[in-house]
């Protein structure tokens, strides 16, 4: 096996030295990204090196949280989902399982950050919330909800592709099946443990109530009025405080935006765990940002030739060749807008906060830890190759002593009741399952799963805590 390139990571923190070969055919090139749980990098195909694809990697010492999200990606597939990227190959290599993917573009994070004033134009806040909603009612359809909502899990096609008007959704560490296998809708726990990313998720999950259909739809719509606004402003406030500011700072917020942002939010408090959304409903008031406002899908996108940001974004499609979709992509087709004359809605069409309080779910599950035990990690991994140690330059950057403490930070998960996972993050990290005794940086800003969070940061300074997948 050769080790044949190093790259490394300019900033400090994990050291991510990378030269591997994994499988014995793709060959890494360069780190793209890390996560609270693992690291993206892009890799060649060592016989048609031309072609690039990415290649997310876990420690193999974990539970196989990829074989989750493969099967996840080949459920979308199957269900010829638009906005899912195709997985390419499960594997496990040494000690880290893998699955290799299409290449996709920069986050919505990455993009928002790099434009002027932080803030995309209103045409391009609803193309996105348009496509990120339908790729996450494309996930719901089959059973799911997302639990992770947040600019950085939702990336365009290759800049300069025809995919750069096109949003995929990411990471499926989080997602939890909402249905039992007789396909009942599971009960809700009385208390769920905390799952998600403090800055993007719902009241909802702040006060531990079962995640919900409508929770990864509040998500969406903090994600909008950030594109609109830039920074929500309960960024890097503590998670109380991020409480209190998303209750008491939103009517202020939405006061600045469109009225179909306030319609949403006002139809969002009418649903409850168990009450499926109006997706119709919902999009057609999305697609009204779009047809109030006369907006076209022929218009160029901020990061498109033509648009505002042009000057700022590469295009990256003629230097890096991917697996993508090979067909024209039509913004047309993707939106899919109602007809002229179709309905209108108005802010009397909803009830306004206050008007209608939101039907608690009276059937909920008495215990919470059955719930947690039947969906707690799969059994242990199966790596296909047994992991053995990394040799010397041969490495990925993932650290054994970091997954071990997240294991049994997992495993006390599991055997104790949910706790509330006191971290010093901020808003931006993905909770995941009480972590008392990890040590963590003082700012995370990723999802957290279910185990403990890994003492590696992120590749930049990400505000989205993670908080592990509770599920
Ligand atoms: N198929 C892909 N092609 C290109 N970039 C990708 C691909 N998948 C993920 N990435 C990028 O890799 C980075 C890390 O992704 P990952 O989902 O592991 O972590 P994250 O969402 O940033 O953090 P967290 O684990 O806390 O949610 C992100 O910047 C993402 O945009």
């Amino acid at each position: 096996m050769a080790a044949v390139v190093a790259v490394k990571q300019k900033e400090k923190g994990p050291q991510c030295k990378l030269s591997t070969i994994i499988n014995g055919q793709f060959m890494a090139v360069q780190m793209i990204g890390k996560g609270a749980y693992g690291v993206v990098y892009e890799v060649v195909r060592r016989n048609s090196p031309n072609t690039r694809f990415a290649c997310k990697a876990e420690l193999a010492i974990d539970h196989n949280n990829l074989k989750t999200e493969w099967d996840l990606m080949t459920l979308l597939k199957d269900n010829k989902s638009k906005h899912n990227i195709i997985g390419v190959e499960l594997g496990s290599e040494r000690n880290f399982n893998y699955i290799v993917m299409h290449l996709v573009g920069p986050s919505l994070s990455d993009l928002r950050k790099t434009v002027p004033n932080k803030t995309f134009t209103l045409f391009t806040t609803a193309v996105c919330a348009i496509q990120c909603f339908d790729s996450l009612v494309e996930i719901q359809r089959i059973g799911y909800i997302h639990r992770d909502v947040k600019p950085s899990n939702f990336a365009i096609g290759v800049l300069g592709s025809e995919e750069e008007k096109l949003v995929y959704v990411l990471d499926f560490g989080l997602c939890r099946n909402m249905f039992n296998k007789q396909k009942e809708l599971r009960k809700p726990r009385m208390k769920a443990p905390f799952r998600g990313t403090i800055l993007y998720c719902s009241l909802n999950i702040h006060q531990r109530m079962e995640p919900g259909r409508h929770d990864d739809f509040w998500s969406l719509l903090y994600m909008m009025i950030e594109f609109h606004l830039s920074d929500l402003p309960w960024e890097n406030m503590s998670k109380e405080d991020t409480k209190k500011a998303k209750e008491t700072k939103l009517d202020g917020l939405l006061a600045r935006c469109p009225p179909e942002f306030r319609m949403i939010r006002c139809y969002l408090l009418t649903l409850t765990y168990s009450k499926e959304p109006d997706y119709v409903k919902l999009r057609e008031v999305l697609c009204q940002i779009m047809t109030s406002k006369k907006f076209t899908p022929d218009m160029p996108l901020d990061w498109q030739k033509g648009g505002p940001c042009e000057a700022i974004f590469k295009p990256q499609a003629a230097v890096v060749k991917h697996k993508g979709t090979k067909k024209k992509v039509s913004l047309a087709e993707l939106l899919d807008l109602p007809k002229p004359g179709g309905k209108v809605y108005t802010e009397r069409d909803f009830p306004q906060p206050g008007e209608q309080e939101p039907m608690r779910d009276e059937s909920v599950s008495k215990s919470d830890d059955t719930i947690i035990e039947k969906e707690g990690p799969p059994p242990a991994p199966k790596p296909v190759s047994k992991p053995v140690p990394p040799k010397p330059g041969v490495t990925m950057s993932l650290k054994p002593q970091l997954a071990q403490q997240r294991c049994s930070a997992e495993h006390k998960d599991l055997s104790t009741p949910p706790a509330i996972a006191r971290s010093p993050i901020g808003q931006n990290t993905t909770m995941k399952p009480p972590v008392t005794a990890i040590p963590r940086p003082p700012i995370e800003k990723h999802s957290v799963r279910k185990a403990a969070p890994v003492a590696h940061s992120p590749r930049k300074s990400k505000s989205n805590t993670k908080v592990p997948p509770a599920h």
